[in-house]
């Protein structure tokens, strides 16, 4: 088992889901490390299939490896996609996870979620709530999944010895998030929904729910800094928080995300649409000892969050 510090200098890293928000935020930071970054397109290994990710996985074996790689998208998806979401991330994490040890890597880094939490936990969310209640019913096969994860990687720790750690991100955004109406995360959805709504001059916005549920948003490249910053110090079986140690109401937020977008109608609010749970704000105790903090306020985070997705509206789409 390797300790701390562990040096990345000279190191193959595979970063799994590198087309993906977070991933391309590790690419982005990890391009200020020393490394040999190791990617493989999707259409060439689905991590979903065994068979090829453990020959792939044999032919390149990768020294490090930081899973980013997952089926992901917000209450509705989860709610709706939800063989999708227990079966694809089960399998993702089983297949790279095994394909790891059987080929030598020296650490993985295992992304779970704030999820994994039950739906009434006490707050701020602590590590060590995995697994002491029920998980809120919109997100039970993804959370489920992502235990199976944690749970694998605290396996092949205990009996193997593998240096694979497993880290909690709380919501995030940025770059590369997923604009989707409806499958998309609330930060996405809200920047689209008020940015289309300034543009035909709507008066309306609807946001989803009661506005009451609570939530901490963490910038995505402050997420890849996290990742980076742990993997480089951290060795051990305890999960470990990532996020910013502040939560908001959505009708604050909604509010916010309107004055950034410039949209000055009216916000009513769908209670047909599912809340979920009522508040995840993630204890950063843990993080914060180990010397890393979040730097990208969320007003910052919210107006480059903006700026990314109007350039994507720049780019011509495929016929
Ligand atoms: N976004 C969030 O708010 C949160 C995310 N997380 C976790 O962070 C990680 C990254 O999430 P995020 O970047 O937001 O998600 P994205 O959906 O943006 O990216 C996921 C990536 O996984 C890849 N992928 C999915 N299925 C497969 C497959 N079968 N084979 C190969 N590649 C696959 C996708 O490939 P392709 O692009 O080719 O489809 C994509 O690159 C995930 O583990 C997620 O659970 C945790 C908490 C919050
Ligand atoms: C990160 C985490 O994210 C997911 O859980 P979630 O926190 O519930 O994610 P969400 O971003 O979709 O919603 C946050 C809140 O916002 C409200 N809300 C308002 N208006 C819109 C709206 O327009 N879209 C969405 N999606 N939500 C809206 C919505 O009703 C909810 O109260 C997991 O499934 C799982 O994927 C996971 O890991």
């Amino acid at each position: 088992m390797a300790s701390v510090p562990f040096e990345l200098k000279g190191k193959s890293v595979y970063v799994a889901g590198h087309r993906g928000m977070v991933g391309s935020a590790l690419l982005r930071r990890l391009a200020r490390e020393d490394v040999k970054l190791v990617t493989v397109d999707r259409r060439e290994v689905d991590l979903c299939n065994q068979a090829q990710v453990f020959d792939w996985f044999a032919r390149v074996r990768p020294q490090v490896v930081f899973l980013a790689a997952a089926k992901v998208g917000g209450i509705v998806a989860n709610n709706t996609l939800r063989a999708e979401f227990i079966y694809d991330n089960i399998a993702i994490a089983a297949n790279v996870i095994q394909a790891a040890h059987a080929n030598g890597a020296e650490k993985l880094m295992f992304l779970g979620s704030s999820c994994i939490y039950p739906k009434l936990a006490a707050q701020p969310l602590r590590e060590d709530a995995v697994l002491t209640g029920p998980l809120e019913p919109t997100n039970e096969p993804y959370a489920i999944a992502k235990i199976a994860g944690i749970k694998m990687a605290e396996a092949y720790r205990s009996q193997y010895g593998s240096d694979f750690i497993s880290v909690m991100p709380t919501n995030l955004y940025g770059p590369g998030d997923n604009y989707h109406p409806e499958l998309s995360h609330v930060v996405a959805a809200l920047i689209r929904r008020f940015h289309e709504a300034k543009e035909s001059g709507a008066r309306s916005v609807v946001v989803w729910g009661t506005g009451t549920p609570r939530r901490e948003f963490l910038y995505v490249d402050d997420m890849a800094d996290a990742c980076v910053h742990l993997m480089k110090t951290y060795s051990g079986s305890d999960l470990i928080n990532i996020g910013t140690g502040e939560d908001i109401a959505i009708a604050e937020f909604a509010r916010v995300v309107a004055e950034i977008v410039g949209y000055r109608g009216e916000i009513s609010y769908d209670t047909s649409r599912p809340d979920g749970t009522p508040r995840k704000l993630l204890d950063v105790s843990r993080l914060d000892k180990l010397g890393w903090r979040a730097t990208t306020s969320l007003r910052e985070g919210l107006e480059r969050a903006y700026e990314a997705y109007r350039a994507t509206l720049l780019v011509p789409t495929q016929a």
